[in-house]
């Protein structure tokens, strides 16, 4: 199958406020230059937003892109027979329409194929589920070596910023562990063209991500904004070609006792004439494994310690991280809704403040 291409948009318009994200050079960290550790830590603290450069997986990523593609082209029977479905889980096709993008229950515009690390690396037998034939298709050339890379980047990140909150060695690798099942999972996402003919605002809600850090890639089309600590306007990240979009999510809040920060972003209709084009994009979710507990971890830390000391019990959420996704992810899900409060179920450590969010 070859479905048309549609992604050869104008480009992003200069003229929109976009957020100054830091580029930090991936190369730079590997080989652990302090001073773009440095910019890394700041970047993570003050945003939990950066660019990555020299990553290395630009062709791969083009090839996941096609994946997606193919997906996206089957007969919607097809695809809703593999559909991630209300019970928390992520995996699997999730079709437009079946989450809430707000606390009024406004659907979602977005579908998304969501492979599961441990489907994928464990590939032809299945941990998980299974998926749409044009997955398996891709599973060995396409997906696995995808995977393999994002989630190599993402420890070298989270190497360095575990350096730099002063945890010993391995610290995060041990709650990522390869042996664990877990909720980390590759996830290609079609925003289709023209949603702002039928009115229509945001295509994903706001929302930090559930994880740990998520390695993020779109085809140069504009839509991901971002709300910066302490302001109301939302900021367009202007997508900048072979560079990729890393960001933070709630476990590494968590984990870093509030040290760390991950940040309240959302999807919008493309800018101008790019909304005339389908937006895509493109995730790997580095998440902890199912039985890690999710809190501060002070007691490896003295800075950490210090930092959590300072918000008493808001990092010991005693919550594992399967039950913190299934959490997030089965309140967003419309067949869930019994009314505003389930939306506000689904809400992570943006939301902290809300006492309706039971860590
Ligand atoms: O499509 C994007 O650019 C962002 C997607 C996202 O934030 C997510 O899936 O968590
Ligand atoms: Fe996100």
């Amino acid at each position: 199958m070859s479905p048309t291409t549609d992604h050869a948009a104008a480009s992003f318009p200069d003229n929109l406020p976009t957020v100054p994200l830091f580029i930090i050079n991936y190369e730079l960290i590997k080989a652990h230059d302090e001073s773009e550790t440095e910019r890394l830590f700041i970047a993570a603290k003050e945003i939990g937003f950066w660019y990555l450069k020299n990553h290395g997986v630009e062709d791969d990523t083009e090839d996941m892109f096609v994946m997606g593609e193919e997906t996206m082209a089957l007969p919607y029977d097809e695809k809703m027979r593999f559909e991630q479905g209300d019970s928390g889980c992520s995996f699997g096709y999730k079709c437009a329409g079946a989450v809430a993008t707000d606390e009024d229950g406004t659907p979602d515009s977005i579908e998304s194929i969501n492979i599961s690390r441990d489907d994928a690396l464990a590939w032809p037998q299945i941990v998980h589920r299974t998926y749409p034939t044009a997955v398996n298709n891709r599973m060995e050339s396409t997906i696995m070596p995808f995977i393999r890379k994002s989630i190599e980047i993402n420890n070298v990140l989270l190497e360095a910023l575990e350096r730099k909150l002063e945890l010993p060695r391995g610290i995060l690798a041990s709650k990522h562990s390869a042996e664990e099942h877990t909720s980390s999972e590759v996830r290609a996402i079609k925003a289709p063209k023209n949603q702002h003919l039928s009115n229509i605002k945001v295509s994903l809600d706001a929302h930090s991500d559930y994880g740990t850090i998520t390695f993020l890639h779109n085809r140069v089309i504009g839509g991901l904004q971002v709300l910066l600590p302490g302001t109301d306007e939302w900021m367009w990240v202007k997508p900048i070609p072979g560079h990729a979009i890393c960001n933070l999510g709630d476990a590494m809040v968590i984990f870093s006792g509030g040290i760390l920060r991950s940040n309240m972003h959302r999807v919008v209709p493309p800018p101008v004439e790019q909304a005339a084009h389908d937006r895509w994009s493109l995730a790997y979710f580095t998440r902890p494994g199912d039985s890690v507990v999710l809190e501060a971890l002070s007691s490896d830390s003295p800075m950490i310690a210090e930092a959590a000391a300072k918000k008493i019990g808001a990092f010991d959420t005693s919550v594992t991280a399967a039950d913190w996704f299934a959490r997030r992810i089965r309140n967003r899900r419309l067949a869930n809704r019994k009314g505003p409060e389930t939306w506000w179920a689904s809400r992570g450590t943006e939301h902290s403040g809300n006492p309706i969010v039971a860590y």
